[in-house]
């Protein structure tokens, strides 16, 4: 029956696409489908999204404080013995910083709103990254003083990824050299988009009062203990002009963008705040615009205005477009659809997060079509099983809330269901069933050896590893070959260090940590042609082989971590017969497995088969998948081969006093200094630093700054690693071929 509704959605949908007619005229014009398309009109799906530290959880405990989901203020760091609610990981509360990603979801007047806040450290890149897979809009945290920074690129280029429109807040305001324009200035050159203030503010750093709302022209001062009686008051007479100023300039962007405002500004008519308004909602909901909010959220000051912001300006789920597929299980052929939030169609729903709680699994769902119950069936694509829904809750930070039922744009959490992230849930029958598009997982870049400290552990230390890798996409575990130990790998030394820990804390093992070593890469440089033949016909049964072709680069400007390698099969008539080909393209795929420089994988590189030759008698799949072996290894060494390691965009923040011996020690690592800046007594660095030479950097700066000092540091790309250094990485592989017996 639901196969039925599927398919008659995908008829309706193709039919909509035909006639550029929208889903919902299309379906209500044959009222095929009762739709109902204010079902979710107040609901938001929020995340929050930052650099490190810029207060993104600070700013949510206001947000949770406001709406009367908790009675008090607590601190990021739990110096008050409580801790903020959404750092709930004993672990967040002592290094003060986030983690997972953590759902609440609360009332703003009439609106529903989940949030969801998210960790600064790229580390724990892959939480941002599934968050805003099924988020609706964002809040785009900057620091008042400096503006944007690395991992601000980092979550904006995620944002763009899966189209999410945003809000900024520019915080800490209240801090000396605070400059919101400065920062607003930064938003419009590094991430190159159109965004303009809609508040100015009523004093800075520490007489930071209130904001002036330059839409509707009204001061806003916050009072009482928490900031949380809003005083309005005619525009203080000293900002009128600063505020008009600024109200102009809004206008000016939108009507760059925006035809109804253009045409009003060319007449030089008179705009209300309702036209702006609407604009505003239009242009940011449509991408092209970003309306900055400010404050303090540390002060208590703005956080009101930006949830009221998050209400007026980001979209609900009926007006993002979320596409998927329906896929035919008898032919297995795939059509894009639109998923549609209409609580009658068909449910689908995308499992985007486990967590492993003290009652079992919890997968974290978002419905993008059709209502769930409790005790509904549901059919899950990618393990192609059907289970059974017996408990739904709505998660705030760690507590639960049990429910009955979530209809379309909900977010809620399922017990005992088997999921991995990333998969989908739908209502389907075996014939038609649904499947979401998927997430962005980037590629680990640090390894390191592990080992339980007590032989006795191992049950427990297998089964962390499990859960951990079921967990978080990025977290990957494997043996080493050579030495046989176990290596885990991740987006960073501080990402494994947090599993090493947990696992102390969540499994009661002890583990040895080896040193964190890179990925490496190998790969070429230019073409190289090959013909190799193998041949072995003396005594017992001959083999025979000739493969003719030619190896070259292949690189994809478009992503860096794009490794892949192919293989092309260009051979014309019947030199090479089929099944040999298929054996050189073995071949190929498990030789580049291991490059033979370093034993780290070879990328980016194509292989190309042309022509060949074979032995009536001699000629076999074995012998071609050697001929392969060797022809690769004689290519790739005429190819100009090098050693690729990753390489990383590190911004560092200290005093002007201190940045000699900052540069030094950046130099020293092997960075190249790539920009210097000075803002009143802060010296910002950025430099591309080879990973391999960024281990122990932290405890460095804090030495050389008493302290004080900051740096943030995300993967780039995978460059040539210097020639000193190969002679370096090379010797080493040769050591462990060595010790392990293979030279
Ligand atoms: N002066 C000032 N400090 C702030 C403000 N907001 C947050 N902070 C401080 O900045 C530090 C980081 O705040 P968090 O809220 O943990 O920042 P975060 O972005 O959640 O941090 P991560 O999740 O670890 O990236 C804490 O010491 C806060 O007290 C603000 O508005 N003004």
């Amino acid at each position: 029956m639901f196969g039925r509704l599927f398919a008659h959605q995908s008829k309706l949908i193709g039919a909509a696409q035909k006639y550029q007619h929208s889903n919902i005229q299309f379906a209500n014009k044959f009222n095929a489908l009762s739709f109902n398309p204010y079902y979710n009109f107040c609901l938001r799906n929020i995340g929050i999204s930052a650099h490190i530290d810029s207060g993104k959880t600070t700013f949510t405990e206001r947000v949770l404080f406001y709406a009367g989901k908790i009675n008090a203020i607590h601190d990021v760091k739990g110096t008050d013995g409580v801790g903020a609610t959404m750092d709930f990981m004993d672990l967040e509360r002592e290094k003060g910083i986030t983690i997972q990603s953590a759902a609440t979801h609360l009332k703003w007047g009439n609106t529903s709103i989940n949030v969801i806040d998210t960790p600064g450290h790229v580390d724990f890149t892959i939480e941002v990254e599934r968050a805003l897979r099924v988020l609706d809009g964002g809040v785009l945290l900057l620091c008042g003083v400096a503006g944007v920074q690395p991992q601000t690129l980092t979550v904006f280029k995620q944002m763009v990824r899966y189209q999410v429109p945003r809000i900024i807040f520019i915080n800490k305001l209240d801090r000396m050299g605070a400059n919101p324009w400065a920062a607003i200035d930064s938003v419009r050159k590094r991430l190159n988009i159109h965004a303009a203030a809609v508040q100015i503010p009523i004093g800075i750093d520490q007489s930071l009062k209130g904001l002036v709302d330059i839409v509707e022209m009204k001061a806003i001062i916050f009072e009482g203990e928490s900031g949380e009686i809003l005083n309005v008051q005619d525009v203080p007479a000293n900002l009128i002009e600063l505020a008009k100023e600024k109200r102009h300039e809004l206008i000016e962007v939108l009507a760059e963008i925006d035809h109804q405002i253009e045409e009003k500004y060319l007449a030089e008519e008179e705009l209300t705040a309702e036209e702006i308004k609407a604009a505003i909602r239009r242009q940011t909901i449509a991408l092209k615009f970003s309306p900055v909010f400010m404050g303090s959220a540390f002060k208590n000051k703005g956080v009101q205005l930006a949830l009221d912001g998050v209400r007026d300006y980001l979209p609900k789920p009926d007006e993002r477009k979320n596409v998927g597929f329906l896929q035919k299980e008898d032919t297995q052929a795939e059509e894009k659809i639109e998923f549609i939030p209409d609580p009658k169609l068909p449910f689908v729903g995308y499992a985007f997060k486990l967590e492993e709680s003290k009652f079992g699994q919890l997968t974290y769902v978002r419905v993008y079509q059709g209502k769930l119950k409790r005790g509904d069936n549901v059919y899950n694509t990618t393990v192609k099983k059907r289970m059974k829904i017996s408990r739904m809750i709505k998660m705030h930070a760690n507590q639960m809330e049990e429910i009955n039922e979530a209809g379309p744009g909900e977010i809620f959490a399922i017990f005992g269901v088997e999921c991995a992230t990333g998969d989908t849930l739908c209502e389907g029958d075996m014939s038609y069933t649904a499947r979401c598009s998927s997430m962005h997982v980037p590629a680990p870049v640090v390894n390191l050896s592990i080992k339980p400290k007590d032989n006795k552990s191992s049950a427990k230390f297998n089964k962390a590893l499990k859960k951990f890798s079921r967990e978080d996409p990025t977290f990957r575990v494997s043996i080493d070959k050579e030495s046989e130990e176990i290596v885990i790998s991740g987006m960073g030394e501080l990402h494994l260090q947090i599993y090493a820990e947990r696992m102390r804390r969540e499994f009661d093992v002890d583990v040895i940590l080896g040193n964190p070593t890179v990925n490496y890469r190998e790969t070429i440089t230019q073409k190289a042609h090959f013909d190799y033949l193998h041949k072995k016909q003396s005594g017992g049964a001959g083999q025979f082989a000739r493969v003719i072709g030619f190896v070259e680069p292949m690189v994809n400007p478009e992503d860096p971590q794009d490794f892949s390698c192919q293989f092309v099969n260009k051979v014309i008539g019947t030199n090479v017969p089929n099944e040999y080909v298929t054996a050189c393209e073995k071949s190929f795929y498990d030789v580049i497995d291991k490059g033979p420089q370093t034993g780290y994988p070879v990328v980016n590189m194509k292989f190309v088969l042309e022509d060949g030759q074979t032995h009536v008698v001699d000629s076999s799949s074995n012998a071609f998948m050697i001929a392969t072996k060797y022809a690769f290894n004689k290519a790739f060494n005429d190819a100009g081969p090098v050693i690729l390691e990753p390489f990383m965009n590190v911004e560092v923040t200290c005093a002007a006093a201190e940045y000699q011996s900052v540069m030094a020690a950046i130099s020293k690592r092997r960075g190249l200094i790539t920009n210097t800046e000075s803002r009143g007594d802060i010296f910002i660095l950025n430099a591309d630093c080879p990973l391999s030479q960024m281990f122990g950097f932290a405890t460095e700066l804090r030495g050389l700054t008493s302290g004080q000092g900051e740096f943030s540091m995300e993967y780039k790309s995978h460059e040539p690693i210097d020639p000193s250094q190969a002679e370096e990485v090379k010797k080493q592989y040769q050591i462990r071929r060595k010790d392990k017996g293979q030279d």
